[in-house]
């Protein structure tokens, strides 16, 4: 596949490995305005740094959209004279919807969404993904792409800003929760580095019991706590200071922070 990734930063540079080390490119242009902080993707092969989002885009037929939301208009006006009907464009951005492409580009270009997360840099990646009508015809492309990085599902565009909170802040919600319990393994004698392997590798097999056998998480939790046990002392001490309460609160005051930035585009 010949793949573009338009905007390079935090997001685009884990799309790139993932891209890379899954072996999922013909070839890979990344443009960004200033080309040091991507120097690390130099010397691969097929993969190419360029300035010129234009010279990317008529290089390549998937156009991966990875710019802050308040760069994407002006992004959408540049290139809007090089799109063909090869293409397909798949914006990653936040709170921007498929109508606001298509009013600068028109509604007869293939648009996708995609909500991945940096996991995908390591080839884990929870990505939602959305078409306009048109991108119907293409979305197989999308999950086969992203299925490749991780895990993928097609939802309702109006679940868009849903996904952007439990699947891209969400990485930012887990490492907190590890970070977390690697403090407390740190304050219950284990040395840091032994902590925070201990918190991620069971972090990594709670979620991997889940995947593996599709049961809900309080069956798991049934088979941990013994009857007077310790672990229901914790779970209990947990949840008196609000730690499922804590949780839903910030996701859904990081799901209206984007109605805040919805606004702020217009
Ligand atoms: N960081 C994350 O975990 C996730 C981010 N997103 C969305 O992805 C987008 C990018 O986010 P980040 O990577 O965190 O931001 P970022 O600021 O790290 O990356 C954006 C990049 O675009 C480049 N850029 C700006 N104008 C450009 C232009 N005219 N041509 C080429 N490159 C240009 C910037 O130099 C920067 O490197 C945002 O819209 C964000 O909402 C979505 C899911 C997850
Ligand atoms: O924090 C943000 O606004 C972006 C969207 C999801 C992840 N990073």
């Amino acid at each position: 596949m010949k793949i573009a990734i338009i905007g390079t930063g935090n997001l685009g540079k884990s799309i790139a490995k993932g891209l890379i080390i899954n072996n999922a490119i013909t070839s890979l242009y990344l443009t960004k305005r200033n080309l040091e902080s991507i120097s690390e993707f130099e010397g691969y092969k097929n993969v190419f740094l360029t300035t010129q989002n234009t010279e990317a885009i008529q290089q390549s037929d998937i156009l991966i959209f990875a710019v802050q939301p308040a760069h994407f208009e002006n992004i959408l006006k540049e290139i809007k004279p090089h799109l063909t009907n090869k293409h397909v464009l798949i914006s990653t951005i936040t709170g921007f919807s498929i109508r606001r492409i298509e009013d600068v580009i028109g509604m007869d270009t293939f648009i996708i969404r995609a909500m991945p997360n940096t996991a995908i840099a390591v080839g884990k990646s929870m990505t939602c993904l959305c078409s306009n009508e048109l991108g119907k015809e293409r979305i197989k492309i999308a999950e086969a792409i992203f299925n490749r990085l991780g895990h993928s599902m097609t939802i309702p565009e109006a679940q868009m800003q849903a996904a952007t909170v439990v699947c891209a802040s969400g990485i930012a919600f887990w490492m907190r929760l590890i970070r977390a319990t690697t403090q407390a393994a740190i304050q219950l004698g284990f040395d840091a580095k032994e902590a925070q392997e201990l918190a991620m590798f069971t972090c990594d097999g709670a979620a991997n019991l889940l995947i593996a056998n599709g049961n809900h998480p309080e069956e798991e939790i049934d088979k941990v706590t013994t009857p007077k046990g310790c672990t229901i002392e914790g779970l209990n001490e947990m949840e008196h200071k609000g730690l499922s309460s804590s949780l839903i609160h910030g996701m859904v005051a990081s799901f209206n922070k984007i109605n805040v930035i919805k606004k702020e585009q217009l």
